[in-house]
């Protein structure tokens, strides 16, 4: 199932992010923002307990999150900005981390880091990765996590093409995305269309 959250702030600040003129600091700080609002539609069915206090007036029993607990998971290199973000909202998640880069040639990822709580098979995971174009990177990381014992998986993407949806639809039928847009195409080298360019390099200032 793909969700794409189309309100009115998100689709602002993703033109903002899309504008060839917006520098690193700008990008990087729209990243940040945007995946706040994602992950707000991302968490909306996060379970909740009522908890017995007292206000200053009275006493009543309110909500209070419950359930399994998070872990947010980053693709490097791009991925670590949404999941920096998303832990100033969820402080008592784990982080865990994803090497991966895609060969410009091939386009096939590559792997060279992972790190995940150990705990994770009890934890809903929310995986951060800004762009979902082949959807390799995305398809790889989802299979670590399944192989570490994670079985509730949630994809977080700013952007996503066609292909890439259909690849993680294919490959993992059981895993839910949400993204602030889907794009119309990829191009020859692999790019999401009309897209934002190369989300890494964006955010870090990097060619
Ligand atoms: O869906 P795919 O075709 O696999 O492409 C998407 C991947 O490409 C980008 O990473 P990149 O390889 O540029 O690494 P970086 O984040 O370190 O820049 C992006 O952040 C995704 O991880
Ligand atoms: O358009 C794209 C495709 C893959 N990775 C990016 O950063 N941008
Ligand atoms: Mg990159």
């Amino acid at each position: 199932m793909v969700t794409v959250v189309s309100h009115p702030l998100v689709q602002h600040k993703l033109s903002i992010m899309r504008d060839e003129r917006t520098g690193v600091k700008e990008f990087r700080e729209l990243a940040g923002e945007l995946s706040l609002l994602l992950a707000y539609e991302a968490m909306r069915d996060l379970e909740t307990e009522p908890l017995r206090l007292r206000t200053p007036i009275q006493e009543g029993d309110f909500p209070v999150l419950s359930g399994r607990k998070l872990a947010l998971v980053a693709i490097l290199r791009a991925g670590l900005i949404m999941a920096e973000s998303m832990v100033t909202l969820v402080p008592a998640a784990k982080v865990g981390h994803i090497g991966l880069y895609r060969d410009p040639q091939t386009l096939q990822p590559v792997a060279y880091y992972n790190k995940l709580p150990s705990d994770i098979a009890e934890r809903r995971v929310f995986l951060t990765d800004p762009m979902l174009a082949t959807g390799g990177s995305a398809s790889v990381a989802i299979q670590s996590l399944k192989d570490a014992g994670a079985t509730s998986i949630k994809l977080m993407s700013i952007l996503a093409a066609p292909e890439g949806i259909a690849v993680i639809e294919r490959d993992h039928p059981d895993v839910n995305i949400v993204v602030a847009a889907v794009d119309e195409q990829l191009n020859a080298h692999g790019y999401i269309v009309p897209g934002l360019g190369d989300a890494g390099d964006r955010i870090y200032g990097t060619k």
